[in-house]
């Protein structure tokens, strides 16, 4: 892989990206675009509604193949990993706002998904082991208690912290964070952005966090740079 990146880090790559583009069918939405993440960071990408920060999600997530380049999780390349299994442990997704939020889901069955997905209650039932680590995702953060509660009753911040649960029990040890605060006040917003930057340091994760409010990015976030014209840059 080339490496023209705009970050440069010393210690194990979390994400690598190289001269990637990606696009739905027309014009491509990332063009070119490169990124070399050090595991342990917190990196923010700001850009405008439509700039293309969903679609390098996906595309970090394996959801929509390249037209060109490369993205490597952890060292190993997306498109070579035949253990998809381990791309979606390792890299775990929280939207901007919680799914099944609006669905008669209990606290314990929303984490628990995140150990498959959805195929949960259809196909599998969980184990000692998955039950385990859905109690400690939601001691990690702060939701015990809350178990058999319905997702439908719980405030927003209380529902980005299932989120997060969702993502931390599948044992992540990236974090992808589309907007995470966008609908909180401020109280719940200084909360959830201590309990990201807590957990990073306990659990030693990579934290990327997409935003079109750059400067709250600023405030929240190790590095941050600028989605622009389908690259990434350095903030001016
Ligand atoms: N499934 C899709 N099919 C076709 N075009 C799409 C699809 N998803 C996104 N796009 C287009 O790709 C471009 C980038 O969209 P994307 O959702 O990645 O931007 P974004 O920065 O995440 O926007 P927002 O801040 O509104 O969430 C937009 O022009 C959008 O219309």
């Amino acid at each position: 892989m080339t490496n023209s990146s705009p970050i440069i880090a010393a210690g194990v790559s979390a994400i690598t990206i190289a001269d990637l583009w990606v696009g739905y069918g027309q014009a491509p939405v990332l063009r070119d675009l490169s990124l070399n993440l050090a595991a342990g960071r917190s990196l923010g990408i700001a850009g405008p509604n439509g700039s293309g920060k969903s679609t390098l999600f996906k595309a970090i997530l394996g959801l929509i193949p390249p037209s060109r380049g490369e993205i490597a999780i952890l060292g190993r390349r997306l498109a070579a990993e035949r253990d998809r299994a381990w791309v979606r442990r390792q890299v775990g997704y929280v939207p901007q706002q919680l799914f099944p939020g609006r669905l008669p889901v209990s606290v314990l069955d929303a984490v628990l998904m995140g150990r498959w997905g959805k195929t949960f209650g259809f196909f599998k039932h969980p184990g000692a082991a998955d039950r385990s680590a859905a109690r400690q995702a939601l001691l990690e953060v702060g939701l015990v208690g809350h178990e058999r509660s319905d997702c439908r009753s719980l405030s927003g911040g209380e529902q980005q912290k299932v989120a997060i649960a969702r993502a931390l029990v599948r044992d992540a040890s990236i974090l992808l964070l589309d907007e995470p605060t966008t609908y909180l006040d401020q109280r719940s917003k200084a909360d959830l952005v201590a309990m990201i930057e807590r957990l990073r340091h306990q659990r030693r994760l990579t934290v990327v966090t997409v935003s079109h409010d750059a400067g709250h990015l600023r405030e929240i976030t190790d590095v941050i740079l600028r989605l622009r014209d389908g690259r990434l840059e350095e903030m001016p």
